[in-house]
């Protein structure tokens, strides 16, 4: 297994081009959020956003447009009971972010479904959260597209059948080859396994364990993926900055909220970008 290093970043977090627009740095949709878990995909919106995508769309229970907007003006809302509107806005995307406070009830289901028909082979679809326990619990299909997976320790129990205890880095890579994307398996030591390599995150720190942390790795994987060309590079330098400002910011503080660390990612990747 290789230990990622700083140096995923400048090869990875490109100069913008002058003659660029926002239609250059993707088009992404985040589908998400129940009446309970809002905070989850304005948290993974946000992080989109921050990490530079350019066009943002966020599919989520009418319930939370008002703080979605307060949070962050340049989402875009599309109510996630209005299905033909979702399916229209996944055909006009170049990424897919789903999962982050999606719930499991039987309408959570339907959505995720829904939301994979509608998936084309050219995007980029980061699985997260509730849609990786739906997978797991209820035998969806999964899309044919460039997958990638973000679960916890449990979901990816969930997903692979592989007890906590017995994760180690050859049973994981047996099931990731079985399994059509990428995988993020996420815990105080993430380890990202890709179709041609294994590697560990060095960076992370117990300031980190709260809730809405790894919603906010999805968001910028997400928006990671739709601007930079290499798939692979681009999670793993997701990861990276994720840990790494976390770890800046823990330097002073006993924990580091999500929100903190979306503030940070524009500096971060302004100081570690392609010179
Ligand atoms: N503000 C919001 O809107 C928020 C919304 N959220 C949304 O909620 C949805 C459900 O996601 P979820 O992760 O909260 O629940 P679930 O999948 O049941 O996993 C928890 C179980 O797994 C266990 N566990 C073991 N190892 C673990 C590990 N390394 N990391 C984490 N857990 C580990 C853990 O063990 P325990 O804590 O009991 O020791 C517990 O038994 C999802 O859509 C998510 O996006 C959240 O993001 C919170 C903020
Ligand atoms: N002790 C820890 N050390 C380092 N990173 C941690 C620690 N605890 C949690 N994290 C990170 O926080 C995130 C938690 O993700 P997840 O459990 O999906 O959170 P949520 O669903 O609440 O947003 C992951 O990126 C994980 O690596
Ligand atoms: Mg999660």
């Amino acid at each position: 297994m290789e230990t990622l290093t700083a140096a995923i970043l400048p090869q990875t977090i490109r100069k913008r081009p002058a003659n660029s627009h926002k239609g250059t740095y993707g088009r992404v949709v985040l589908i998400g959020g129940n009446d309970n878990f809002g905070g989850a995909i304005i948290m993974a919106s946000a992080a989109a956003i921050y990490s530079g995508a350019g066009l943002v769309t966020t599919v989520t229970a009418q319930s939370n447009q008002t703080s979605l907007h307060d949070r962050v003006p340049e989402a875009m809302f599309a109510d996630i009971t209005d299905t033909n509107l979702m399916a229209s806005l996944i055909t006009a995307a170049d990424t897919v972010v789903i999962g982050p406070g999606l719930g499991t009830t039987d309408h959570s289901r339907t959505v995720l479904i829904t939301a994979f028909k509608n998936i084309c082979p050219d995007q980029r679809v980061v699985i997260d959260g509730s849609a990786i326990t739906l997978i797991a619990t209820d035998q969806v299909t999964l899309p044919k597209a460039h997958l990638i997976f973000t679960p916890h320790q449990m979901e990816w129990q969930r997903l692979s059948g592989i007890a906590i205890a017995d994760q180690t880095p050859d049973r994981n890579r047996q099931i990731v080859d079985r399994l059509p994307g990428i995988v993020v398996l996420k815990s105080h030591h993430t380890e990202i396994y890709t179709a041609t390599g294994s590697y560990r995150n060095p960076l992370g720190t117990p300031a980190q364990a709260t809730g809405g942390m790894g919603d906010t790795l999805a968001g910028m994987v997400g928006g990671f993926v739709a601007q930079f060309a290499d798939e692979s590079q681009a999670v793993l330098a997701a990861v990276y900055t994720h840990s790494a400002i976390a770890e800046e910011l823990a330097t002073t503080q006993y924990v580091v909220l999500p929100h903190q660390i979306i503030t940070e990612i524009p500096r971060f990747m302004k100081t570690h970008s392609e010179k």
